[in-house]
């Protein structure tokens, strides 16, 4: 913790004079996901240092450090900043730069990496540090809830649970998830829930409802396989309270991509809802536990995130994509233990 500080305390004073090159800056969150972060600081400045970026670093301490880091960075004229973490690590650091133009990078070394995932960042950090230095950019939405940014997904209901639940575990990782979500399924209550996008309002009570800007949770969970990121819309997602089996069987197409053929599942896309509950609770923001009001405002921001991505974007094809994404997860997998050999 000691070293991080001085990381943190050091790139402070080297900001004291705005910079107006080419300047990278990239944050690392040493305790997302499970890996080591060794590589990944040498790994930026070996392939984006030819790409025409000087490449300055810090290590996170604690939480909301990658806000004030990238807000400290914005305000000094970098060009670009890189979030080395997970989903967590991509919204503080990702909703300093909305609407300033300068280039977002994902190096995806959290637990789930959802935004990562659906833009289509390989899980291998060398892999996802090359297509940073290739200098292809989109500009993508955001959603905000009361106010609030998120980038890839916002949960009320279960995934808020276990979210609450997963924040609490020592150890990271997709394991954790699974644990998780286990333990927070045997006392979950439904909760009802009013609904009110498109001039429509509707009332159930609900496993959860997801709020999508992106098509996945992170882990390839795929809770809006079809989101579009550059639409303008957020695909909103209903899980109707059901049995375990009715539960059991959404789960199995969260993961193949059928969610949408599921009879268990209301989805429509809006760019604007409101969701009112019957009092203040749990929620989470990009997998981050939150607590927030009993009346949920959510607003769709077209393009306002400029980030590096392939220059090809892939269509989602139910089973093949989540075939596809598996074999390139273990290709991850297989070259992290090659290097760190
Ligand atoms: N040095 C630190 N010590 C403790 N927490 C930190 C530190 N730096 C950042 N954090 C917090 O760690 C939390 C988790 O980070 P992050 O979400 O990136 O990883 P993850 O949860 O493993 O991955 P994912 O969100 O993809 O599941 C964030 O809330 C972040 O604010």
């Amino acid at each position: 913790m000691v070293i991080y500080n001085i990381f943190v305390k050091e790139y402070y004073n080297n900001m004291e004079t705005p910079i107006a090159n080419n300047r990278l800056l990239l944050i690392i969150n040493p305790i997302s996901g499970v890996g080591a972060k060794e590589a990944i600081e040498p790994l930026v400045r070996e392939l984006m240092t030819p790409a025409g970026y000087t490449v300055d670093v810090a290590y996170t301490c604690a939480r909301g450090d990658a806000t004030r880091l990238a807000c400290k960075a914005a305000a000094n004229g970098y060009k670009a900043v890189v979030a080395a973490g997970g989903d967590g690590t991509v919204n503080e650091t990702a909703k300093a730069l909305c609407g300033t133009g300068i280039r977002f990078g994902i190096i995806p070394c959290g637990s789930g990496n959802g935004l990562a995932r659906h833009l289509g960042i390989p899980m291998d950090l060398r892999k996802a540090t090359k297509l940073m230095a290739k200098n292809h950019v989109i500009d993508i939405d955001y959603g905000s809830v009361n106010g609030m940014p998120f980038f890839c997904t916002f949960g009320i209901g279960f995934d808020a649970a276990v979210s609450g639940h997963f924040a609490k575990q020592h150890r990271r990782g997709k394991l954790s998830y699974i644990k998780s979500a286990i333990s927070e399924y045997i006392n979950f209550h439904p909760q009802v829930y009013t609904l009110s996008a498109n001039g429509k309002v509707l009332t159930e009570k609900a496993f959860l409802i997801a709020v999508c800007n992106a098509s996945q949770y992170g882990n390839n969970a795929y809770i809006a396989p079809h989101a579009s990121i550059t639409d303008g819309l957020l695909d909103i997602t209903i899980i109707h309270a059901g049995n375990p089996i009715d539960t059991a069987l959404v789960g199995v197409d969260l993961f193949t991509g059928y969610i949408n053929s599921n009879t268990m599942i209301n989805t429509f896309r809006a760019p604007a809802a409101i969701i009112y509950r019957n009092q203040t609770g749990p929620a989470h923001l990009d997998g981050e536990p939150v607590t927030i009001n009993d009346t949920i405002e959510i607003k769709c921001h077209p393009n306002q995130l400029r980030v590096f991505t392939p220059a090809k974007e892939k269509t989602f094809r139910p089973i093949i994509t989540p075939i596809e994404n598996m074999v390139s997860d273990m290709g991850a997998v297989l070259s992290k233990i090659f290097i760190t050999k």
